[in-house]
């Protein structure tokens, strides 16, 4: 992550019609029902000045949520952080479930570990340091990675999310579930270009441009959800 002097700058607004809102379903249903571990690791990130791109925890609860209805074997997860999302999954799945899981950077992930070893979780993750295109091609080389996840989350760099789900589509089986942050980039996505802030248009521009891409891939069914920064969810159906 580059080094900004103040990394707030890039905070998303909520997408919801008021803060109150926000904080009403927080406080009144996420926060009562969020496990200790995920807790912990949420409140690791308030002290962290990149803390607030960890996917959002009612997003997050949708997410425990789909994983149990699911209960996927094999999963993968594309841009990792502190692991708020990784720790969920693993909390979600079953015992012997396996999530491969690839940031291009491991230092944040570092300050996760602690938590996740103390949840009882770190024999379902294979961390994989490294830019996640080529993992995913290598994974891919192998035929026997075809349809072969059941599950995928994804929340590392937006612009990439096209070239992400091409490849994830041929990873993950018919009826499995691939998941995108950060669709709805703070609402950003429905404003006039000229009134987005330069350092945010990048994210804003790529979070369209792939909506627009799921909206016209028919290898999918998906609802684009106002939860969280805002959660693309698809199902492969072909
Ligand atoms: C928004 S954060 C992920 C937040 C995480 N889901 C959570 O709940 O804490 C995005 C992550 O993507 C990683 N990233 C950015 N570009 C990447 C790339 N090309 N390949 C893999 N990871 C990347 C960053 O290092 C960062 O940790
Ligand atoms: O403001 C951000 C920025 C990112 C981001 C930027 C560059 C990368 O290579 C990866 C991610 O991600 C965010 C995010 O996931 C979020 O929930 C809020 C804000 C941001």
């Amino acid at each position: 992550m580059e080094k900004i002097k103040d990394p707030s700058i890039y905070r998303n607004p909520v997408i919801l019609q008021s803060e109150d809102l926000t904080k009403y379903i927080l406080e009144t249903a996420v926060y009562p029902r969020e496990p200790e571990a995920l807790k912990e690791l949420r409140e690791a990130n308030n002290n962290h000045p990149w803390g607030f791109i960890a996917t959002l925890p009612d997003a997050g609860q949708l997410m425990s949520l789909l994983l149990k209805l699911l209960n996927p074997k094999k999963t993968i997860e594309v841009g990792v952080f502190t692991g708020y999302s990784l720790l969920l999954t693993a909390l979600n799945i079953p015992h012997d479930g396996k999530i491969t899981a690839i940031d291009i950077d491991r230092k944040a992930y570092d300050i996760g570990l602690p938590v996740i070893r103390k949840a009882g979780v770190e024999h379902k993750i294979d961390f994989i340091e490294s830019p996640a295109l080529p993992i995913l091609d290598k994974l891919l080389e192998d035929p026997a990675n075809e349809g072969s996840f059941d599950f995928a989350f994804i929340d590392a760099d937006k612009e990439n999310y096209v070239n992400y789900h091409e490849r994830l589509i041929k990873l993950i089986k018919i009826g499995g579930l691939l998941v995108y942050d950060n669709t709805l980039w703070g609402g950003r996505v429905s404003w006039p270009e000229e009134k987005v802030p330069p350092h945010t248009r990048s994210g804003r521009n790529a979070a369209i441009e792939f909506n627009k891409t799921i909206t016209n891939d028919s290898r999918v069914e998906f609802a684009l959800t106002s939860v969280g920064d805002g959660l693309n969810i698809c199902r492969r159906v072909a």
